[in-house]
């Protein structure tokens, strides 16, 4: 297994350090991704009692009885909103569907924003009042700390500072609480049934807490996995497509899956909460000219994140 270095990035030496620092983290957090699309992130701005509030909540969730939780599958939604039960979400190319069942949360915009009517309205826990205040809170910080990545990524990118702000504000984001279930009977299951199928994501990056749990690994150039580890409340962060194919690959979407527990741990649940930063539907995917060259040629078709999106929901089976 070739050893990949996943670097620990201190956020706020980019957000309140001087020029050097602020430099050395993007130069830092470029590197990685184009070498191996990760980087954990500390000092990202949520507390450890936010985070200990928000697992609370999602164990809690993912308690409720079955019917309760069906209740909130809203047909019509393609899962990007409220409940997504177990064998729904298959990853591309897989038959089986992955071990889990989650809940989504979308962005919330001002009554009188343009972008008010796209973004249908989160779907309310009635028995759980504190989770949709928590999840709420934490998708704000979390899309906070996300704007202040992808500005360090724009200067590594040659681009301005400032290049991403309007295209995410009020951007397309999702939370996701998800709850790898426990499997009862180990013997009853398929072969290639696994708790997240081998996948990479569709949005320009994800921002994921509690992935301190063991489970979560990445394809390496050499084709092996490696296995993700986060210190404590530490947020991994990785590439999505849609930062791939704006740079014409030349930031990495690494594929990664969650292997299933060794035997005598399947009946343990695993809980974990990835933040898909998304742009606005409108964004223009076009490779970055400074990112094609005789070197480098033209990879991608020129697409919007809007068509994109609904190419890639169409693929898992969340949209018909
Ligand atoms: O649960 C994890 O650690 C990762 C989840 C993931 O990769 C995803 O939902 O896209
Ligand atoms: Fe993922």
């Amino acid at each position: 297994m070739s050893v990949v270095n996943i670097p620990r990035l201190d956020l706020n030496t980019y957000i309140n350090g001087t020029e050097e620092q602020r430099k050395a983290f993007s130069n830092a957090i470029g590197k990685a991704f184009n070498e191996t699309g990760f980087v954990t992130i500390t000092n990202h701005g949520l507390s450890k009692e936010l985070i200990d509030d928000l697992y609370k909540q999602v164990k809690a969730l993912f308690a409720l009885p079955g019917d309760v939780k069906m209740k909130y599958e809203i047909p019509g939604l393609a899962g990007q909103r409220g409940y997504t039960g177990k064998n729904k979400e298959t990853a591309k190319g897989f038959k089986i569907p992955d071990l889990k069942e989650f809940w989504q949360i979308g962005q919330t915009v001002a009554d009188d924003a343009p972008e008010k009517e796209l973004y249908p309205d989160n779907v309310q826990v009635a028995e759980l009042p504190e989770f949709n205040t928590v999840t709420l809170e934490v998708y704000k910080k979390l899309e906070g700390a996300g704007i202040h990545l992808l500005r360090a990524i724009a200067v590594y990118l040659g681009l301005g500072e400032n290049y991403f702000d309007d295209k995410v504000h009020n951007g397309n984001s999702i939370l996701r609480t998800l709850h790898y279930f426990p499997i009862e009977n180990p013997d009853a299951l398929p072969d290639d049934a696994v708790r997240a199928g081998a996948h990479e994501d569709i949005n320009l990056i994800t921002l994921l807490i509690g992935a301190s749990a063991d489970g979560l690994e990445l394809l390496t150039r050499d084709n092996t996995w490696f296995p993700v580890k986060a210190h404590g409340e530490d947020l991994v962060v990785n590439v999505g497509d849609m930062l791939q194919r704006l740079t014409n690959n030349k930031l990495k979407s690494t594929t990664h899956r969650v292997v299933n527990p060794p035997r005598e741990e399947m009946k343990n649940s695993r809980f974990s909460v990835p933040f898909f930063l998304h742009p606005k539907s409108t964004m223009d995917l076009a490779s970055l000219p400074s990112t094609i060259d005789a070197e480098h040629p033209k990879l991608y078709t020129d697409i919007t994140a809007g068509e994109y999106l609904d190419e890639r929901l169409r693929e898992i089976g969340l949209k018909k």
